[in-house]
This record gives C-alpha cells, sequence and structure tokens, in this order.
C-alpha cells in the first residue's frame, strides 16, 4: 500500500451501511465531499444529522444484485461498504471495482482487491496532515499513535504557513535557491519559533527573522 492525500472536492461518496462505521467513514467524507448513505437503518433518528455530517439519508436495504444500480445512480468516486452483511459488502466490493472505483470496505482488514483502500488514522493541523496505518493490522494502534501524535504536532500548521509565506518572499526578492532552502531549514528547526507559534509569547515572524539572519553564526 501506497499512502496518497486525495482530493474528494466535488465527488461523491456512496456509503453502503448507516451503523456506527458507516456514520464515521460519512462524516470524514462530508468534510469534503458529497456523501450519500443508504441503509434501512440510521440509529437514533434525532442526532442522525450530527452523526453523520451533512449526508445525505437514503432508506433502503439493497440485495446483493442490486448494488451495481445504486451505484451507476450516484456515479461516486468511492464507495464504502460498511454493513453488517458480508455478501452486501463483497456485492459493494465487486461492483465498484467493475465500475473502476475506488473502494473502501469496512469489515477487511487484508485480502484486498486492486482499487482497496484504507481510511487511516489522520491528524489535521491545516495545512499539515499526518495519517496513520497499521496496514489493516490493529486500527486501536492507529488511533493510539494518532492520539499521541497530535500533541507532538502542535503548532505544526502554524508553521507551514510562516515558513510558506517566508519562502514566497525570500523567492520573490530573488534569494537563491540553496540559501533559501538552508534558511528555511533553520526556521523549522528552530525551538524559539516553536515556542513562539506554540505559546503566543513571542513574534514568531520576528523570532524566524532573527534566526535567519544569525545563521551560521556559533552561539
Ligand atoms: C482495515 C480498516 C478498513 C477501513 O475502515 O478503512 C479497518 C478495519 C477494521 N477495524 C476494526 C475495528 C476497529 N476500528 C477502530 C477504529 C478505526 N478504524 C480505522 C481504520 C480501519 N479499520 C482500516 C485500517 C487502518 C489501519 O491500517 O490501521 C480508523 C483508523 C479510521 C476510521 O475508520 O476513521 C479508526 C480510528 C480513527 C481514529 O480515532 O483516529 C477501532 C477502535 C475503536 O473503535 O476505538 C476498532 C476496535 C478495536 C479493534 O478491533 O482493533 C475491525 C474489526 C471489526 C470487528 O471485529 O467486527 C476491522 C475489520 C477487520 O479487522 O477485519
Ligand atoms: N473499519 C472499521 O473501523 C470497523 C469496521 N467494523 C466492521 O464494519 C461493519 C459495520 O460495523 P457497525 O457500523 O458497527 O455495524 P452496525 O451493525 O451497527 O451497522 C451496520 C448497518 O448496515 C445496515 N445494513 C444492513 N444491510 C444493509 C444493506 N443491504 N444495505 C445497506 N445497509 C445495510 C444496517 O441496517 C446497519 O445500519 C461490521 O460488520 C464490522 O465488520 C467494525 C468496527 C470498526
Amino acid at each position: 500500500m501506497i499512502p496518497l492525500f486525495h482530493d474528494f472536492t466535488d465527488e461523491t461518496v456512496l456509503v453502503f451501511g448507516g451503523g456506527a462505521v458507516g456514520a464515521r467513514k460519512a462524516r470524514r467524507f462530508a468534510a469534503e465531499a458529497t456523501v450519500v448513505v443508504v441503509s434501512p437503518e440510521f440509529g437514533d433518528a434525532e442526532s442522525a444529522d450530527r452523526e453523520f455530517g451533512d449526508a445525505e439519508l437514503i432508506r433502503a436495504a439493497p440485495a446483493p444484485d442490486e448494488i451495481p444500480e445504486w451505484i451507476a445512480r450516484f456515479d461516486p468516486a468511492l464507495v464504502v461498504a460498511a454493513t453488517n452483511d458480508e455478501a452486501v459488502n463483497a456485492a459493494v466490493e465487486a461492483a465498484a471495482r467493475d465500475a473502476g472505483l475506488l473502494v473502501n470496505r469496512t469489515d477487511r482488514a487484508g485480502e484486498r482487491d486492486v482499487g482497496s483502500v484504507v481510511v487511516p488514522a489522520t491528524v489535521d493541523d491545516d495545512p499539515v496532515m499526518v495519517a496513520i496505518s497499521t496496514g489493516g493490522r490493529s486500527p486501536a494502534l492507529s488511533k493510539h499513535l494518532r492520539e499521541r501524535i497530535e500533541a507532538e504536532l502542535e503548532g505544526a500548521g502554524a508553521m507551514a504557513e510562516l515558513t510558506g509565506d517566508l519562502r514566497a518572499e525570500m523567492k520573490a526578492e530573488g534569494v537563491p535557491p540553496a540559501e533559501r532552502r538552508e534558511a528555511i531549514r533553520a526556521v523549522v528547526a528552530a525551538s524559539p519559533v516553536w515556542k513562539a507559534l506554540r505559546t503566543g509569547e513571542s513574534n514568531a515572524r520576528k523570532e524566524a527573522q532573527r534566526v535567519i539572519r544569525n545563521r551560521g553564526e556559533s552561539p
């Protein structure tokens, strides 16, 4: 498996199964894609909207041989098999593969077909994103590592914004690439800049400029 980041803007994700797992996947994809969930039940109706993000919920229980029609109707980029019926999940996987679509089979850890994708545990400190997988072996470990890495990454999104701005400015000023690279590498490694981003006690941009100015000087 090779990890990739996929932009689902303007795409549809079709989820079969409205239990806890279907809801979690729907919420995740609804942050970006148009999500449709097909299921005979959606848990507690009052909290359904919250649980499924803003996904469209369709009450139906397609039989395995009806799955291809549902897929053709919504033309999704990704299909999620999250029912508690193994025959339905298998039909979803086969129909998605036949249609050349990505498929996430939630009831399988291994023996994946071509085009099969795994949903990783994700730390998102925009624009920084870290995805963790255990190759399907231990999802609970993915979750645990995600919680640990969340703390480690504090300030990373702001660091990406700051160094993104600095490198654009240096580019515009015509600073040669080798010098730019050295300067940016020094800033991302500098504890005073991280501290400023995390605590707000000092101005991170000024700290970064100080690091760039003092580069190469002995401490
Ligand atoms: C293969 C994969 C397919 C996929 O869904 O893409 C898959 C499959 C299965 N999960 C199962 C169980 C659990 N899954 C979780 C949690 C998460 N599962 C997620 C992903 C994945 N789960 C993919 C592999 C990811 C990887 O490579 O590590 C996460 C990371 C992302 C997400 O789903 O959003 C999300 C954490 C999100 C977060 O918090 O960050 C917990 C923990 C909990 O609930 O507290 C448990 C209970 C503990 C346990 O069993 O380990 C079972 C057994 C079902 C059964 O026994 O019936 C199967 C099927 C099987 O193993 O056969
Ligand atoms: N990938 C993951 O992270 C995890 C995966 N699982 C697996 O995912 C499956 C689903 O887990 P839960 O959501 O907890 O189960 P659940 O039993 O709460 O939900 C399954 C849903 O599928 C619906 N369903 C049944 N037949 C259907 C059909 N023909 N078409 C559409 N929907 C249909 C049911 O009405 C129910 O709403 C489990 O069977 C388990 O193997 C379980 C835990 C975590």
